[in-house]
């Protein structure tokens, strides 16, 4: 039978999200364990942790694991994957866990600007090199995914060092890719709008800053928690595999919005 479709499902594939237990990186999780993935969750709070593992093995049949630490205890982290992935390696890695501090740049502090960094940067770095080497270890042909943001490309009244912060994930991702492209790893990012979370719930709630998006946006709208899941899933399964470096602006149009 000739077929062009490629599996866009990740069944027997191992990913690790950061910041899984709510908004976007949980709406990954459950979109990965429902495609068939086991999850290893990294996130700081051990009952959001237990809850949403049993939840996820409920569901979806899946095997789900989780590591109790912040994204910026990288030793942490990665003794528990070694202690995770002994048998089997990692397939997927998405760095979602992320924070905004949002104030003007006149104001910013050093503790700030160091805690935005530690959170949305480097621990997305040191996490994909990680990853990198369990994958090239039990030789597989991994996926690193980084949630970058619009404000990567564009700039955003909402913090010069958040915005300076995706736009590095932006850049990593094109490099990694050219250096780790030879051991058949894919690296890609996704750069939401946005999307109602935690997050964003404050400024969501402004009825004039809703209306200020609304305009910007070419959809009219926020996104959907699931309209960023399958762009996540797509990113992470075979149906990606000739893509890397690449960041998709999951946006409703806004960044190419110019007037
Ligand atoms: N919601 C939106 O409109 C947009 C979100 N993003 C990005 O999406 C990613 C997910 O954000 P949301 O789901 O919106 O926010 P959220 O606040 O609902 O979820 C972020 C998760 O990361 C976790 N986290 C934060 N700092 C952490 C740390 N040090 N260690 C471990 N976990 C930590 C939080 O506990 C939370 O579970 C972030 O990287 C954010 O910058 C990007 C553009 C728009
Ligand atoms: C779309 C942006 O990333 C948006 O800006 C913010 O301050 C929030 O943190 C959202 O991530």
């Amino acid at each position: 039978m000739e077929s062009y479709l490629p599996n866009f499902n990740l069944k027997g594939k191992l990913a690790v999200i950061t910041g899984a237990t709510k908004g976007i990186g949980r709406a990954i999780a459950f979109a990965y364990a429902e495609s068939g993935a086991d999850v290893i969750l990294v996130a700081r709070n051990e009952n959001d942790l237990q809850k949403t593992t049993i939840q996820l093995e409920e569901q979806f049949n899946v095997k789900a694991n989780y590591i109790t630490s912040s994204v910026t205890e990288l030793s942490e982290i990665t003794q528990k994957l070694d202690e995770l992935t002994q048998n089997k390696g990692i397939d997927i890695l998405v760095n979602n866990a992320g924070m905004n501090i949002r104030s003007e740049a006149i104001k910013v502090t050093e503790g700030e600007y160091q805690q935005i960094i530690d959170t949305n940067m480097k621990s997305a770095f040191f996490l994909s090199q990680y990853a990198a080497q369990n994958m090239i270890k039990h030789k597989i042909k991994g996926k690193i995914i980084s949630i970058s943001s619009v404000a990567g490309q564009t700039a955003l009244r909402t913090g010069v060092v958040y915005a300076m912060t995706k736009a590095a994930l932006i850049q990593m991702t094109k490099t990694l890719s050219i250096e780790w492209g030879k051991y058949g790893i894919n690296i890609n990012a996704i750069g939401p709008w946005y999307f109602p979370t935690s997050l964003t719930e404050k400024l969501l709630q402004d009825d004039q800053y809703v209306q200020d998006i609304v305009n910007r946006t070419p959809l009219k709208r926020i996104g959907r928690l699931e309209e960023i899941a399958g762009p996540a899933v797509f990113l992470a399964s075979e149906a990606s595999n000739y893509m890397t470096g690449q960041t998709l602006m999951v946006d409703g149009g806004m960044t190419i919005y110019g007037f």
